[in-house]
C-alpha cells in the first residue's frame, strides 16, 4: 500500500565549516520552484544562528539542537524527519514537496546517511537526491588537511560544489585532493544564475547509498575542537571590532575555525550586522534592519582549536564581553580519531 505514496527526495548539503552552505541554501530556497521545500539545519557551535537568517515560504525550517549530527545527536535525526513526515501527513503544517538537511560544518554525513537510510519508516517514505559537499576554495585545501570532517564529507558526496571561488580560483593542488578523495563526483564551480535548485535536486539515487557500507560508519572527527559564545554588553564601534577579530585572525586564523554572530554597533545604530570568519578571513557583513528573534543581544559563536575563552574575552574587553551559554554535555565526540589516509576508504571502497 504504502508503494503508492510517491517517496519525498531528501538531500543532504554538506562542507566543512563557513564553506558556504547557509549562503547556497538561502539561494536556492529563493527559487520559485523550491517553495515547498523543508529545512531542517544543524550547527556546530553551542548556540544556533543559521535558522535564523534563512527563510522559507512557510517556515518550514527546523533547527535541531546544537551538537554533533553524526554522534550524539544522530538519532535526532531520524526523530526530526519522522515527525516532519507524520505532521505533514496529519495536515498540521503545510505539506512540502522536499527536504533539505544542511549538516554542521563538523559532521560527518556518512554515519547519518546511514542512519537515515537504515530506518524501516523513512527508507520507505525518502528518496535520496544528493549528497552536495562544498569546499571552500580559499580555506578547503587547510581543512582537508588538517580535519577529518571536512575529507569525510569529500568522501560521500554526489557533487562537490566550489565555493568562494570569486574570491579565490582553487588551487591545483585542492583539485587534485578532492579528485583522490572522491574520484566519482563531479567538480562544480558554482553558478550564479537560477540553476542552483538542480544542484540538490537533479541528481538521482544517492551514489553513497549505492555503496553503503554494511554497518554503522564511524564519524571522522578531530579532536580538541571546543565552541563557545560571548555576547557583548556594549555596542563596539565598527573599527574597533575589525581590529580585534582581525587580529584574532591573523594571530590564530588556523585555529579559529568559524565565528559568526549578530552585532549591533555604535556608529550604525538600527541595524544588526552579521559577522562572519572562516580561519584567516573575514567576510563582508551582511546587514538586518532588525533583530530576527527576540534576543536583541550582540552575540557570538566562536568554534575553536586551543584559543581559550579567557583570551577571547581580553580581545573584546573593549565591549563588555560575557560567557553566553555552555554547551550541555555530551556534545565533544568520542569517537576516536580516524586517519585520512582510510577516509577514502570510507564509502564504496569495499
Ligand atoms: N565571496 C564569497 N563569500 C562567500 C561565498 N559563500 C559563502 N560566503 C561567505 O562565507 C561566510 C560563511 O558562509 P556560510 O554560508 O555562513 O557558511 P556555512 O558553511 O553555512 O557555515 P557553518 O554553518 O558555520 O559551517 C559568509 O560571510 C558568506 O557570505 C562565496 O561563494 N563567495
Amino acid at each position: 500500500m504504502t508503494s503508492a505514496v510517491p517517496k519525498i527526495p531528501i538531500a543532504l548539503l554538506t562542507g566543512f565549516l563557513g564553506s558556504g552552505k547557509t549562503t547556497l541554501l538561502k539561494a536556492i530556497l529563493a527559487a520559485p520552484d523550491m517553495a515547498g521545500t523543508a529545512v531542517i539545519i544543524n550547527e556546530a557551535g553551542d548556540a544556533s544562528l543559521d535558522h535564523l537568517l534563512v527563510e522559507t515560504v512557510d517556515e518550514a525550517i527546523y533547527a535541531l539542537p546544537s551538537g554533533c549530527l553524526c554522534c550524539v545527536r544522530r538519532l535526532d535525526i531520524v526523530t526530526t524527519v519522522r515527525s516532519l513526515l507524520e505532521r505533514r501527513d496529519d495536515g498540521t503544517i503545510q505539506p512540502f514537496d522536499r527536504i533539505v538537511i544542511e549538516t554542521s560544518g563538523l559532521a560527518d554525513p556518512a554515519p547519518i546517511l546511514y542512519t537515515l537510510a537504515v530506518d524501516p519508516m523513512l527508507g520507505h517514505r525518502l528518496a535520496f537526491s544528493a549528497v552536495v559537499t562544498l569546499v571552500d576554495a580559499v580555506a578547503g585545501g587547510g581543512s582537508l588537511e588538517r580535519h577529518p570532517e571536512a575529507a569525510a564529507q569529500v568522501a560521500v558526496a554526489d557533487r562537490l560544489l566550489l565555493s568562494k571561488t570569486d574570491l579565490r580560483a582553487p588551487s591545483p593542488d585542492l583539485l587534485a585532493r578532492l579528485a583522490a578523495l572522491n574520484p566519482w563526483a563531479p567538480q562544480i564551480t558554482l553558478p550564479t544564475d537560477g540553476a542552483l535548485a538542480k544542484l540538490l535536486f537533479d541528481v538521482g539515487l544517492s551514489g553513497f547509498l549505492e555503496r553503503m557500507p554494511a554497518a554503522l560508519p564511524k564519524p571522522a572527527h578531530s579532536f580538541g575542537i571546543e565552541t563557545f559564545s560571548i555576547t557583548l554588553r556594549s555596542a563596539p564601534t565598527r573599527l574597533a571590532f575589525a581590529m580585534a577579530l582581525g587580529r584574532l585572525a591573523s594571530e590564530r586564523g588556523e585555529d579559529l575555525l568559524r565565528v559568526k554572530g549578530l552585532v549591533e554597533f555604535a556608529d550604525r545604530p538600527g541595524f544588526v550586522g552579521v559577522m562572519h570568519a572562516v580561519q584567516h578571513t573575514l567576510y563582508r557583513p551582511q546587514w538586518l534592519d532588525r533583530w530576527p528573534d527576540e534576543d536583541e543581544r550582540s552575540r557570538l559563536v566562536f568554534i575553536v582549536r586551543g584559543v581559550g575563552l579567557d583570551d577571547i574575552l581580553a580581545r573584546f574587553a573593549f565591549a563588555d564581553p560575557r560567557p553566553w551559554q555552555k554547551l550541555p554535555p555530551g556534545f565533544a565526540c568520542d569517537a576516536p580519531p580516524v586517519p585520512l589516509a582510510s577516509l577514502s576508504a570510507l564509502p564504496g571502497d569495499a
